[in-house]
């Protein structure tokens, strides 16, 4: 019987980049760019060997760090949440995952929110595993950075890549799986993708992550003390309009003394992801809408979401945009009698009131994909994002009539045509709740009301 090999993950060195990161114009940039790209195009992720300082010595802090945190008592593990942030807080005991517990600092990379969840965990202050933390994220941080940019600069979008920062955010989530017992299963963390953008993950000395290739086998990942595993998320793969693949991927103890404990620096974007009009063409179509990052993480929670095989293009399919609105920018505006269009357009949008949890305010968001009109830069996609937040008449709130309690409300909006690019189309209402992130799916679709 011959047997196959088994594919091996690519393994990168970055360790001679590090000192020409300021002038990133060597030959052996360029390289690595293509390599990464090669890499996420195929794999999905890779491991990284580089020069950023994680001495041993600065492990052991933050794996002891790691250990002196689960070792808290469950409820104040348990205060660790991030209401507007769905997936971000603790995640644990989950009887059919004994083995897993995790925690997630939002922000990681800020000294203050780093301090916030500290303060949390230890009300009278724990200074040492603040800054260990800290800095352990800002250090991951440069990293990704260097990362995203190679994917960029290997795709010639180089110059989204300042704007593409600015709208990152980083959650660092830790994690420890504890050895089974000898009937446990040895299940550690579910299959699943990532949401993120990228993430980048870390471990003490037992090995344990199972990547799933495009054709299903599995793949452990063997990381050395000084290496990380680069993996690309849902929201890059749709960034990339599909070149990029999101792996599968699981987590299996088969360590039955040591506990494992790791790290994820998670990206994501405060904002819109969409895919950049390069990428788009003939033989590769638009695949992805352009969508909100975070309404990703919330549609997740949903039935739909947890359902869907993949969340990422059941949430972006979701997205309906009203024809009658969509007439005005994509046969381009209609004209006004002096020749100039329409400074404004405004529409109804319907929603039903949740029983439990009427919305106090809901916000709306207006996304038109500028990027794909000539003459755009990314600098102006701001301008074309039209926000705002509107608070509900208390008259109207459904718990403010318990007599013949309205369900549904209906609002009348108006928002602004860009005249610079008044025939970029139209992409996507987007109504949320942020108030109340865990209830419900909440993208406009307008030929049905909604659910708030
Ligand atoms: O613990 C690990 O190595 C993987 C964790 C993971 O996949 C995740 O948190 O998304
Ligand atoms: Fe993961």
């Amino acid at each position: 019987m011959g047997s196959e090999t088994l594919p091996k993950l690519p393994f990168l060195d970055f360790s001679k980049i590090e000192e020409d990161l300021k002038v990133p114009d060597t030959t052996y940039w360029f390289k690595a760019c293509n390599d990464v790209r090669e890499a996420f195009e195929e794999y999905g992720c890779f491991i990284v060997e580089c020069n950023i300082t994680l001495s041993s010595e600065f492990r052991s802090e933050v794996f002891g760090s790691l250990k002196e945190l689960f070792d808290l008592p469950t409820e104040t593990k348990m205060k660790n949440r991030y209401d507007q942030k769905p997936l971000n807080g603790y995640v644990g005991q989950i009887p059919k995952l004994p083995l897993h517990e995790s925690l997630g600092i939002n922000n990681a990379t800020s000294l203050e929110a780093t301090q916030s969840f500290t303060n949390i965990m230890w009300p009278h202050g724990n200074g040492s595993f603040c800054k260990t933390l800290n800095t352990y994220a800002k250090v991951v941080a440069e990293l990704d950075r260097m990362v995203s940019r190679m994917v960029f600069e290997s795709y010639g979008l180089e110059k989204y890549h300042d704007s593409y920062m600015e709208s990152i955010t980083y959650l660092l989530r830790v994690l420890k799986n504890r050895a089974p017992k000898e009937d446990e299963s040895n299940l550690g963390f579910v299959t699943h993708t990532d949401k993120s953008f990228t993430t980048i993950l870390h471990q003490n000395q037992i090995n344990g992550l199972q990547i799933d290739t495009r054709d299903s086998q599995k793949i452990d990942v063997e990381l050395s003390p000084s290496s990380f595993i680069v993996i690309a998320g849902d929201a890059l793969m749709a960034w990339s309009n599909d070149r990029i693949h999101s792996p599968s991927h699981r987590v299996i103890i088969n360590e039955r003394a040591i506990d494992r404990y790791s790290l994820g620096l998670f990206s994501f974007s405060n904002g819109i992801v969409e895919v950049p009009e390069e990428l788009v063409d003939e033989q590769r179509p638009l695949k992805y809408k352009p969508f909100e990052h975070l309404g990703l993480l919330r549609f997740f929670r949903t039935d739909e979401g947890l359902k869907s095989k993949c969340p990422i293009k059941a949430y972006s399919d979701s997205i309906i945009v009203p024809d009658h609105l969509q007439n005005h920018f994509h046969s381009g505006s209609p004209l006004d009698s002096s020749g100039s269009p329409p400074d404004s357009i405004s529409t109804w949008i319907t929603f039903n009131q949740h029983p439990r949890s009427p919305p106090e305010s809901i916000s709306i968001l207006i996304t038109s994909r500028v990027n794909q009109c000539s003459g755009s830069s990314p600098d102006s996609f701001s301008t074309h994002i039209t926000s705002g937040s509107i608070n509900i008449p208390d008259h109207l709130r459904l718990n403010q009539h318990p007599g013949s309690p309205p369900r549904s409300i209906s609002i009348w909006i108006t928002f602004g045509v860009n005249r610079q690019h008044p025939r970029s189309p139209l992409d996507s209402i987007i109504v949320s709740n942020h108030l109340r992130a865990c209830h419900h799916a909440y993208r406009a679709s307008f030929a049905n009301s909604i659910w708030l």
